[in-house]
């Protein structure tokens, strides 16, 4: 059984009724799986008085709604994602977040240009804002770029795990995607900095009282520019400060370039420029200037001229070489490829196409990437199209040296085995923006050598930071009430499960000190008699983890939020092959629900699949697991009985889809999303019509299972009749009626799910 049932996690005291579930309106794969399964899920769920209704918080649908003025009344909508964000502080939210687009520059502007393309008349994005209207347009925009949804509506921490159901099936049908290490000379580790980095500066206060700070900048000759206003702070509240010297890092680089270029490792770099849309992008460019020293610098005056920018990647280069004169874009062009023959050979994103991984910033995303090189056998992909070691370079030490212990742990010990590990569940501390995920406002770059201090509303300097022109500054935050719930969350995890509960903390980093002192105090409200719960560095909770994860042992992290996101594509990875078949749970602090679909992102290779081929291979196992909780969440505040009903039907349907092995294919002409969903609805109704519980739902769903069932060889046949051609539905803002045909080929299926 998955069972989750809401008492296990939390005893909040939940009042209000409420039978709407706010289904999210995201983009690519899991934007198109909604359309298959959405009339399934209203369908089912109107039988038992739940209602759903959909919220557009996709990448068009928010420029949409940051920019009305210029558009037409049929064009607009509203802002559902502040409608959410205020939904999410309260006690009657029951939200299905799936996963969305966090867009980099290139991709906002192309979403942009696709939007001007259907009439919509939205500004462009001012790369470089000069003008006073400029910048409003590019503040504007701010909101709708990087990761712009997920701290919005995550007003509490999370509990993402494999459900019971599908790490038992996990084991039983292991997936095939591991690679084996190789017995030796794997010449893949992690590159980090030794010194300089946000590691070894952070510094960190707890606030003794609120407060209302201001962060400054102090030239060296004594003058002060204010660099943001007005941050409140709450009493208890742990506020950090770190900075990048970027002299240090550039050096990092060119050793790293050299030392891998001796080595005859691939060169790559895995960053986080989508949630970590300011610092992260600027890391990135340094990467692409230093690799790229020699063309960039002889050309620099023209490639200013033109506006390309290195944090926006090579590939951006590329395209603002249009604008040149042909002869001299040539030039430029001669000199970029001559840089390949000096520098280590770069691993590929695509090597039919020659993309690298320095081309976008948002094509290598760490928490994504680094699984993906452990499952390898610490391999990527390089330019013949083979896989290679890799010197996987992660700058910052914060999060680095957990990559290379597991890196480590396989060279030494050879690949997991999925049919026997054990599973590392996640509880993670994210409410109200929690650490460096919401930073981005107190993120800069410094305008000059002297210092960056945060200032209180007394004027006295709650932490000061001694920076160089350029480096990167960021300030952090974490609310008291956040960590308590916390701890409160891993106490019923750990209490649930018999697992050991471990803190991923470390006490020689400024933050992690603060943090381990609450979490000492907030343990002691609660009975942890005969709980295992420790307090590790990352590396050595890794190794700890890993040991236990061999012999087939479970154990829950229990992180920050950084961690909380990496670990939660790491081990379900690893585990599952992907970690769309986690559940990930966020009970909300003002005792709603989020229930968040898998772990992953929206995968864009899958709609480049499904528009040349017609075929999605996007498993929407997350999608059903996040459904569950959410039909509980809504028959605990209502009584509505029917919805635990529905709930607990659609536990035993998933748990059949799971044994009958019903999730799609990868290839073209199989089983795909489409015929997934299809069998979903199937158990479900069968599992209704053979329940005791609810009489109406038993007859109810008697006739649709029997039809489904009765159909199954038809509806197949039209469900595949409909792969194998290229199709057309639009790009980041798609035709709803051409997407809503072609994600619901079987006119079989159509008439019965409608007619329930
Ligand atoms: N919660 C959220 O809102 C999240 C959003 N994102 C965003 O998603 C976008 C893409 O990110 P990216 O890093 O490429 O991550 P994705 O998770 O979209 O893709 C990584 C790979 O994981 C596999 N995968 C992911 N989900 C599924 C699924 N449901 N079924 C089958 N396989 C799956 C696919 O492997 P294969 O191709 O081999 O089948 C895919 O290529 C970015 O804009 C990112 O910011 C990312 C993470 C979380
Ligand atoms: O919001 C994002 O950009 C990605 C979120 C993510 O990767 C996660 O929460 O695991
Ligand atoms: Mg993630």
């Amino acid at each position: 059984m998955i069972g989750w049932r809401l008492s296990e996690l939390e005893s909040r005291d939940i009042r209000m009724a409420t039978k709407r579930i706010s289904w999210t309106k995201v983009d690519e794969a899991p934007a198109l799986a909604s359309y298959s399964f959405l009339p399934v899920v209203r369908g089912f769920g109107h039988s038992c008085g739940v209602e759903v209704e959909i919220k557009d918080i996709s990448l068009a649908g928010r420029i949409i709604a940051n920019f009305p003025e210029k558009l037409i009344e049929e064009q607009r909508i509203g802002d559902h994602l502040t409608e959410l964000g205020e939904l999410a502080k309260t006690d009657g939210a029951n939200i299905v977040k799936l996963p969305n687009i966090s867009a980099s520059i290139p991709q906002l502007q192309a979403a942009i240009k696709e939007l001007q393309g259907q009439g919509y008349d939205v500004p462009d994005y001012p790369e470089e804002a000069n003008t006073p209207e400029e910048k409003k347009i590019q503040e504007r925009y701010a909101v709708v770029l990087g990761s712009a949804v997920n701290p919005v509506l995550r007003e509490g921490n999370s509990d993402r795990r494999a459900a019971a159901a599908v790490k038992k099936f996990a084991k039983r049908h292991p997936h095939k995607m591991m690679k084996p290490w190789p017995e030796s000379g794997s010449k893949t580790r992690v590159a980090s900095m030794d010194d300089k980095d946000f590691f070894a500066s952070e510094k960190s206060v707890t606030l003794p009282a609120a407060t209302t700070a201001k962060i400054e900048f102090v030239g060296a000759d004594g003058d002060k520019e204010v660099l943001k206003e007005e941050i409140a702070l709450q009493e208890g509240e742990v506020l950090d400060s770190s900075v990048m010297n970027v002299k240090a890092l550039r050096e990092f680089f060119e050793k790293e370039m050299e030392r891998t270029k001796d080595e005859g490792a691939l060169l790559s770099l895995h960053l986080k420029a989508t949630m970590m849309k300011v610092s992260d992008p600027i890391i990135f460019g340094h990467c692409v200037s230093v690799f790229y020293k020699d063309a960039l610098a002889k050309h620099g005056e023209a490639l200013k001229e033109v506006g390309a920018s290195v944090n926006n990647g090579v590939a951006d280069i590329y395209a603002k070489l249009e604008k040149l004169p042909a002869e001299k874009a040539e030039e430029i062009r001669k000199d970029i490829e001559a840089v390949y023959e000096e520098r280590p050979e770069l691993a590929m994103v695509d090597s039919y196409k020659g993309i690298t991984n320095l081309h976008v910033p948002s094509n290598v995303i760490i928490d994504a990437s680094m699984p993906v090189v452990v499952r390898d056998g610490g391999k990527m992909w390089n330019r013949n199209d083979e896989r290679a070691d890799t010197v996987a370079m992660i700058p910052d030490r914060s999060y680095a040296t957990m990559y290379q212990r597991i890196i480590e742990d396989c060279q030494e010990n050879g690949q997991f085995d999925p049919a026997t590990m054990g599973s590392v569940s996640n509880v993670g501390l994210m409410a109200k923006k929690a650490e460096e995920y919401g930073s981005h406002d107190k993120t800069f770059v410094a305008p000059g050598d002297g210092a960056i201090n945060v200032v209180d509303a007394d004027g006295e300097v709650l932490l000061s930071q001694t920076v160089e022109a350029g480096d990167i500054f960021r300030a952090c935050q974490t609310k008291d009430v956040a960590v308590r719930d916390w701890v409160k969350l891993a106490v019923n995890r750990a209490r649930a499960t018999g697992s050991p509960a471990v803190f991923w903390l470390d006490e020689q980093r400024g933050h992690d000190a603060q943090i381990i002192k609450k979490v000492e105090r907030y343990l002691a409200e609660h009975d942890t008699d005969g709980l295992e719960i420790k307090i590790m560095r990352p590396v050595d909770a890794m190794a700890y983890s890993l040991e236990r994860i061999r012999r087939g042992k479970d154990t829950i992290s229990v992180t920050g939020n950084v961690l909380r996101d990496y670990l939660t594509d790491l081990f379900p990875i690893l585990e599952l092959g992907t970690s769309a078949r986690m559940l990930s749970i966020v009970p909300l602090l003002e005792g709603g629900g989020l229930f968040e679909t898998g772990a992953g992102g929206s995968a864009p290779k899958h709609v480049q699949q499904f528009l040349r081929e017609g075929h999605l291979r996007w498993d929407s196992l997350g999608e059903y697991c996040a459904l569950m909780p959410s039909l509980e969440l809504i028959a605990e505040k209502s009584g509505n009985a029917k919805a635990k009903v529905l709930a607990e039907t659609l536990d035993a349907a998933i748990s059949k889809y799971l044994e009958n092995g019903r999730a799609p294919s990868r290839k073209v002409n199989e089983i795909d999303n489409r015929g997934s969903c299809f069998y979903l609805a199937m158990y479900w109704a069968e599992a209704l019509a053979g329940q005791e519980k609810d009489e109406d739902l038993r007859a109810k769903f008697g006739p649709v299972a029997k039809a489904l069932g009765e159909n199954e060889a038809k509806i197949n046949d039209e469900l595949l009749a409909a792969q194998g051609e290229a199709v057309d539905i639009g790009g980041y803002h798609p035709d709803v009626e051409k997407t809503a045909k072609a994600m619901r080929p079987s006119e079989t299926l159509n008439a019965i799910i409608d007619a329930i």
